[in-house]
């Protein structure tokens, strides 16, 4: 069976349409302003009524506070929620005492002691995420990480590979790591935001899923 592929930071309905009728089995939407992918909650509840149950639906928060988390989970009712900040195992394991959401952490993966660390999200998180570092966002950055630190990890946690994945290398990542998981963003756009649907096609092609 090939890996679940999310494609992520999509914010019109032509592209949410594009993506599951190309084969995606997650989507994402990113609420977060200085992000060039931020759509705002009105656009996302719309976007996720649009997925209806054809895909998961993920909505990506980054360090919200507990009011801006609970009008987002609240309006846009999504089937995952994908913290991308400093959040705590405590701050995930709320959530999901609150929501009937799966509740998934991206990670930038550093060095062998970031797997060490994410241990900590054992019981809490759903799901982890490996990305790139944050740099001047934290995520969607284009940028990949070391995927050889992955190789003989024992994970203890649900997990997926994100962070400069392509058309190109996305075959080649999922050899190397294993990864039950693909996310992808900035690789399948022509312009930051803008998501390129041949792009899209080519990326769930390489995976198998189209
Ligand atoms: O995509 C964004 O702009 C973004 C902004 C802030 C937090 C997270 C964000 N995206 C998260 C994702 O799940 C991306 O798909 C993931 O980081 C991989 O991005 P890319 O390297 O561009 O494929």
């Amino acid at each position: 069976m090939p890996p679940l592929v999310k494609i992520c930071g999509l914010s019109t309905p032509e592209t949410v349409d594009a993506a599951i009728r190309l084969g995606a089995t997650h989507i994402g939407l990113v609420h977060y302003e200085p992000s060039p992918r931020h759509v705002d909650l009105k656009t996302a509840a719309a976007l996720r009524q649009r997925a209806g149950g054809r895909v998961k639906v993920a909505l990506l928060l980054v360090n919200a506070s507990q009011q801006v988390t609970g009008e987002a989970l609240s309006a846009v009712r999504p089937d995952i929620v994908q913290f991308h900040g400093n959040e705590t195992p405590q701050w995930l394991a709320a959530v999901k005492r609150l929501v009937p959401a799966e509740v998934w952490k991206a990670v930038g993966l550093k060095d062998a002691g970031t797997l060490e660390r994410i241990r900590q999200f054992e019981g809490a998180a759903d799901r982890i995420l490996f990305d790139a570092p944050a740099a001047a966002l934290p995520g969607g950055t284009g940028t990949r990480f070391d995927w050889s630190l992955l190789k003989g990890h024992r994970h203890t946690i649900d997990w997926g590979v994100a962070g400069g994945l392509t058309p190109a290398n996305v075959a080649q990542a999922i050899a190397e790591t294993g990864a039950p998981l693909v996310d992808v963003s900035s690789g399948v756009e022509s312009a930051p935001g803008v998501k390129d649907m041949d792009k899209v096609a080519a990326f769930l092609k390489a995976v198998g899923r189209c």
